[in-house]
């Protein structure tokens, strides 16, 4: 499935629990001799009461990324889809998000509020997180925030004019991030409207990245670059809506679309050593 053409494996790990190693994962996103992916999915039974279903995120290098919003779109239209439900509480390891279905593919996700403190990003060390003092080329002072998953975002006058490959790895890999963080390089275009291209953990440009897109919005409200709650964020991929609540959370609208669905055939199914998962 796709999100914007950030594209996802989803393999359904209900009835037969999947664990891939990090080999698999690796093989399964490769586009030239596996499936193809930003990242991999994997839906699990629900070990919450009241949620339908976990979803496990692996980063095309094997290593757990804590939140995926455009995947999670995407897992909760198939659930949705399945269950014939209007809207699921779904657990990931970056907490519990409500997806619903708007109309067609269009999938709305309500957020738990953001975190903005240094240890949440994480930072290795105390700073105040609205303006980093970190700069490679063209982008500086980015603020940071979690949504669950660590995010950069830097401002620029011309999104297009920057050479995000060349200049993010930098940030992404700052000793200051010993999780790394995504990096997300931000245009406001007009108060209700931002252009942005993301750099994704472990160092991939995606067509667009729902975590990123929330992320610029908050960051440029906390900035002062806008007050509009209501704020559309255009990625090379197309556009998702960022709405932020009276309460601090977010809502977040956009498609979700198949592109095909098969069985995972028995090479990718790698039994080797067990990647180390991250504990809630
Ligand atoms: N594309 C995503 C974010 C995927 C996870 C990211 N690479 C990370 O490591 O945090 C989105 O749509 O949010």
């Amino acid at each position: 499935m796709h999100g914007l053409g950030n594209d996802f494996v989803i393999v359904d790990g209900r009835a037969q629990p999947f664990r891939p190693s990090a080999d698999a994962i690796r093989l399964i996103c490769d586009r030239h001799v596996g499936i193809g992916g930003d990242q991999l999915l994997v839906i699990e039974e629900p070990s919450v009461p009241q949620t339908h279903g976990r979803m496990r995120i692996y980063n095309v290098d094997g290593t757990e990324a804590e939140t995926c919003l455009n995947a999670t779109r995407c897992v909760v239209r198939l659930l949705i889809d399945e269950s014939g439900r209007d809207s699921l509480l779904l657990e990931t390891l970056g907490g519990l998000v409500e997806g619903s279905r708007c109309s067609g593919e269009r999938i709305a996700l309500r957020l738990e509020a953001p975190r903005w403190e240094w240890d949440a990003i994480p930072l290795a060390a105390p700073r105040d997180t609205l303006k980093l003092d970190l700069a490679s080329g063209p982008l500086h002072w980015p603020t940071a925030v979690s949504l669950g998953n660590p995010h950069l975002v830097c401002f620029v006058e011309s999104r297009d004019a920057v050479d995000v490959p060349r200049w993010a790895p930098a940030l992404q890999n700052d000793p200051l991030l010993p999780e790394g963080a995504n990096v997300g390089v931000a245009e406001l275009v007009a108060p209700d409207r931002l252009r942005l291209v993301v750099w994704e953990r472990p160092g991939i440009l995606t067509r667009a990245c729902g975590s990123g897109a929330c992320a610029a919005v908050l960051a440029a409200r906390r900035r002062g670059l806008t007050s509009e709650r209501r704020v559309t964020v255009e990625m090379p991929g197309g556009l998702l809506e960022v709405a932020v609540r009276e309460d601090g959370g977010l809502v977040l609208t956009g498609p979700a679309a198949v592109a095909f669905a098969g069985q995972l055939p028995e090479h990718l199914q790698d039994t080797g050593p067990k990647m180390k998962e991250r504990q809630p």
